[in-house]
């Protein structure tokens, strides 16, 4: 994908090398009826955004998984995906990493997509726990009734509901899934996979406990290793920022143009982020930054604005809910700069961007 203007009209090259014209003026209307913010300045506030918070050294690295602890803490990537297919990024966008936890939105897309809305309500749930990510404690709580799909017990009991007749195919099923919404091939770190799985302890106890509620119904170890690998799959910042922007638009992939889930389902999946995408952070983030988003252990951030594109952060050090620091600093500043809080009228939407957290 490539774009350049030229007079009147934006020239873009799709993945398969297509070429397509859009006219300017169709996207300055679009623009100020905000369907889209001004991807003209992009670019810029996505390199801002980098050099604002570059230098940020709070946080720690997760070295409960122990190869994460092996991460670059100054790596920095931040892309934008815009859903007409702009790609914008600065810093170490193209840094691979593992996806953690950001693949529980995605694979939770793919099951909703294939047992639907209500199967998964009643399964796996959708309100949040007030508890970090891997809390036992939750599901005690409810009767073993496992509470959203974006900590570890609703996404292992997620992981369960993924269809196939055997694991290689469930397997399929995930990586498929997770490359459709990438646009492109993606791959295990088997490294991360074989840390993660020689240190999973807590996991493997989760899903046994899910199992004694018969809330899982599959053979909990089994599960345990399809999650330890979705977890495991290798991303970076601009492909985070091209999955969001695929629920952002519908469900369709703004790069390859395929439709990879419906509509109801990228809605679905984003109200559920809404509430739990940042665990027991979450409400905190809707306040300051006012859209749907999903963090993960290894320093990713996924961060959608529906109808408008993608954010994608990747930067290792974690605050003590696991979310990314310079990451959650740099979304702050580019919903702010872009107007793109979901809560906001057009009178707030014109903040100035310098409000934004840090
Ligand atoms: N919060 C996370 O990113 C956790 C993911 C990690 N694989 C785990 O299950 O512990």
């Amino acid at each position: 994908m490539g774009q350049d203007a030229r007079g009147g009209r934006l020239v873009r090259w799709t993945g398969s090398g297509d070429r397509v014209e859009l006219d300017v003026g169709d996207i300055a209307q679009q623009v100020s009826t905000g369907r889209l913010p001004d991807w003209r300045a992009v670019d810029g506030l996505v390199r801002a955004a980098h050099e604002r918070y570059r230098t940020v050294e709070d946080g720690e690295v997760a070295d409960y998984i122990p190869i994460l602890a092996e991460a670059d803490p100054t790596a920095f990537g931040v892309a934008v995906v815009g859903v007409y297919g702009g790609v914008h990024e600065a810093g170490d966008a193209g840094q691979p990493f593992s996806i953690q936890s950001i693949s529980k939105a995605f694979v939770f897309a793919l099951v909703c997509q294939e047992l639907g809305h209500d199967a998964v309500l009643e399964r796996v749930g959708v309100n949040n726990t007030g508890l970090p990510f891997d809390s036992v404690i939750a599901i005690e709580l409810h009767d073993g009734h496992p509470q959203n799909p974006m900590v570890n017990a609703g996404a292992l009991a997620t992981t369960a509901l993924v269809p196939g007749t055997h694991e290689a195919e469930r397997w399929a099923f995930i990586i498929d899934g997770l490359s459709r919404f990438a646009g492109r091939r993606l791959e295990v770190d088997e490294v991360v996979y074989e840390s993660e799985t020689a240190t999973n302890q807590r996991n493997r106890a989760i899903a046994r406990l899910l199992q004694s509620y018969g809330r899982i119904e599959r053979e909990s170890r089994h599960v345990v290793d399809l999650y330890t690998r979705q977890c495991s799959v290798l991303v970076t910042a601009r492909d985070l920022a091209t999955m969001g922007a695929t629920l952002a638009d519908g469900g369709t992939n703004p790069l390859t143009g395929e439709q990879v889930v419906s509509a109801e389902v990228a809605r679905d999946t984003l109200a559920a982020l809404a509430a739990s995408g940042l665990y027991e952070r979450s409400g905190e983030w809707l306040f300051e930054i006012g859209l749907p988003g999903k963090s993960g252990v290894s320093g990713g951030i996924v961060t959608i604005a529906p109808g408008k594109g993608g954010i994608g952060t990747y930067s290792p050090r974690l605050d003590s809910a696991g979310n990314s620091i310079r990451g959650q600093r740099a979304t702050a500043y580019l919903s702010r700069s872009l107007g793109l809080n979901i809560f906001a009228s057009d009178v707030t939407r014109r903040e100035a961007p310098e409000g934004a957290n840090g």
